[in-house]
């Protein structure tokens, strides 16, 4: 597919299209987080899609996973491969560049172009590495804010998000209630649960319990990143974003690319091939560190904690109208998740639309096709923007 980029207002900040068709804003600091530290600047990599209307009503802010990145629907620059979420942005889909000016940014602390880790640090010169500090989805958000307010965009139409994304979604809805008219919450969770930090706590082990993790100093010439590290870390959370029924379904006890079993490690099973294969091809496109920083960001994610313990306080007086969406299947964040959201929005009075809607695919169906999702999506944007 080829990108159909809008083109960014330039208000006087700095920019460049260092990576292909995306460009990337260096937005100027101070930028407070939520742990206490400070960055002079941050840079976020960004693409847009459509046109901002004279009225400035149609903005629609997609937000990523957590390994995801903002080619959401041109091809990535590097691998040639489509956007991530092409079934959902694009022409004639929900998320419409004819009707839509359409942004996607790279969040905080990854590794596509915004500032992250693998970032050097203006005060050393060097990779900040675990020196760069500790963010928050709530940091996320503000910096997306930044963005916004440098396209001159001052409230969204719509706030779309999976996953992490979902999460990003709330933060805004909570923090900027004045400048998003709706938001569409999809396989997500206002907090992150025991079992989902506990599976991230076993990826970030892995990772630094490789030897070329070495502190997260590996950006050197010579150095060699701690891929194997990264590999298992992506295989325990690729299981998570699957169903046991999906990976039967796929897999069941087949064997691979023999007729009897080795009686051996070497990847007997199919399933054990899939997962190695989803491991490696992971660290060709992703930093170990900004994974530990990004699992780390979502670990500590807890609206209601941020709102003095009563989820219903995020959503007190919003006039925003949200849309969520869970998935049957989805053990990571399951539809009891959303319906907790649902029950803190009826609290707080906000108008809440909820469906949960049927699919094999489990956590990642957000990213599957799924063609009821894409109805319920296009029906609420076209309601909202009505
Ligand atoms: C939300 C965001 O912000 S973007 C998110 C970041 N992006 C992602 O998470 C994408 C990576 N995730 C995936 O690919 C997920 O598996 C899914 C669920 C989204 C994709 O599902 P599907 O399209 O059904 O692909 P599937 O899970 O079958 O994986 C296909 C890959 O496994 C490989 N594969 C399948 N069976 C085997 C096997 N037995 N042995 C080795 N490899 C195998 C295929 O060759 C293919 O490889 P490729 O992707 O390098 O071409
Ligand atoms: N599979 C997606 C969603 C995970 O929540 C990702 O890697 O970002």
């Amino acid at each position: 597919m080829t990108a159909f980029l809008g083109t960014p207002s330039a208000l006087g900040m700095s920019e460049d299209a260092r990576f292909g068709l995306s460009r990337v804003v260096t937005l100027p600091g101070p930028f407070a987080l939520d742990g206490g530290a400070v960055l002079a600047a941050v840079d976020i990599a960004y693409e847009t899609y459509g046109t901002l209307n004279a009225e400035r009503s149609n903005a629609v802010l997609i937000c990523h996973a957590l390994t995801g990145d903002h080619h959401v629907a041109s091809d990535h620059p590097r691998t040639g491969k489509p956007g991530w979420w092409t079934r959902m942005v694009g022409p004639g889909q929900p998320v419409d560049p004819a009707r839509h000016f359409i942004v996607c940014a790279n969040v905080l602390g990854s590794c596509m172009g915004s500032s992250g880790p693998a970032s050097v640090d203006p005060a050393t010169g060097r990779p900040y590495a675990m020196r760069f500090p500790v963010i928050t989805l709530r940091d996320m958000a503000r910096a997306q804010a930044l963005l916004m307010d440098h396209l001159g965009v001052r409230v969204l139409l719509a706030v779309v998000g999976g996953s992490m994304g979902g999460m990003q979604v709330l933060e805004w809805a909570a923090t900027y209630p004045d400048r998003v008219r709706s938001a569409v919450v999809i396989a997500s969770a206002a907090r992150h649960s025991a079992q989902n930090i506990a599976f991230h706590e076993v990826g970030r082990q892995a990772i630094m319990a490789d030897p070329n993790w070495r502190e997260g100093e590996y950006y050197g010439p010579g150095d060699v990143p701690p891929t194997a590290g990264l590999a298992v870390a992506r295989m325990a959370a690729h299981i998570t974003y699957l169903s046991e029924a999906g990976l039967t379904e796929k897999f069941g006890r087949r064997l691979q690319a023999r007729e009897t079993k080795s009686f051996g490690f070497d990847a007997d099973f199919q399933v054990e091939s899939y997962l190695r294969h989803q491991g490696i091809s992971f660290t060709d496109r992703f930093d170990a560190n900004s994974y530990l920083y990004i699992t780390r960001a979502m670990d500590y994610f807890d609206l209601a904690e941020e709102h003095g313990g009563r989820l219903a306080n995020a959503f007190a007086g919003s006039a925003t109208r949200f849309c969520l969406v869970s998935f049957d299947s989805d053990w990571l964040y399951p539809t009891s998740e959303s319906r907790a959201i649902v029950h803190a929005l009826n609290a707080a009075g906000a108008a809440a639309s909820f469906v949960e809607l049927s699919s094999p695919f489990g956590h990642d169906a957000f990213l599957l096709d799924v063609p009821e999702l894409n109805r319920v999506v296009d029906g609420f944007l076209r309601a909202v923007a009505a």
